[in-house]
């Protein structure tokens, strides 16, 4: 359910990791998935698609939480986007379908260089002035990396590992799928879900500040 009231810093995310890295910066925003069509248009590049779901993901929620109620109190609202996907030679790989499409995108990332791009939208929206647009910042960083070789009985292996599924390329970094990564060259934490140094710099710019433990 989606209810602004005293809330300062809305994710618009259902990933867990994104949470994660942005607690991780002293953030603790309140999680508010939503539903958008992540399909590639035509012709879209992967730096214009992950930017444009980032930005329709974070507007999305704005329009939901404000339908939904009339925020009695507090300054604004932050809501923050984000879309991950993979670029290979200009291939956009989104998350496997189903297990063949999860091998298959393993094979073809095996023994050569991709890049992994993350679209990061933050809105800023004043309770005082609902129904004025938002304030509005928007990037793309890319991170390059090269895997190793990977036979079928690694990928098969991984596959059942239950681990790629619903990570981009299908394979995630942070787990069982660092055996494939021999290079990076980047922010590591873009590969994850966020590039925190760049998220820093926008949500601060956006009036927050995070809370380190005592
Ligand atoms: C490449 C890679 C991707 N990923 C993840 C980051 C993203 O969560 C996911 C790509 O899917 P996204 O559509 O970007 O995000 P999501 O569906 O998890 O969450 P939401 O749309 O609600 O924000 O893949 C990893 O966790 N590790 C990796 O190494």
């Amino acid at each position: 359910m989606i209810a602004f009231h005293d809330t300062q810093f809305i994710l618009a995310s259902a990933s867990p990791r994104r949470q994660q890295l942005l607690r991780q910066l002293g953030f603790d925003p309140v999680c508010m998935p939503v539903d958008i069509d992540e399909q590639a248009f035509e012709g879209e590049t992967p730096a214009a698609l992950v930017t444009r779901l980032a930005c329709q993901k974070a507007e999305r929620c704005l329009q939901l939480g404000f339908q939904k109620d009339k925020p009695a109190s507090g300054n604004g609202v932050v809501v923050l986007g984000a879309d991950t996907v993979i670029d290979l030679d200009g291939e956009i790989l989104g998350k496997p379908q189903c297990k063949s499409d999860g091998l298959s995108m393993l094979q073809r990332l095996a023994d050569r260089e991709h890049s992994v791009l993350t679209g990061v939208c933050v809105l800023r929206a004043d309770f005082k002035s609902v129904g004025s647009a938002p304030e509005k910042n928007q990037i793309c960083i890319a991170t390059q990396l090269r895997f190793g070789p990977v036979s079928k009985a690694q990928a098969n292996a991984y596959w059942q590992s239950g681990e790629p599924v619903d990570k981009a390329g299908g394979y995630a970094i942070q787990g069982l799928g660092a055996q494939f990564v021999a290079y990076l060259s980047g922010s590591y934490s873009n590969v994850v879900g966020l590039p925190l140094y760049e998220t820093n710099h926008l949500l601060t710019q956006a009036g927050l500040s995070a809370n380190y433990p005592a």
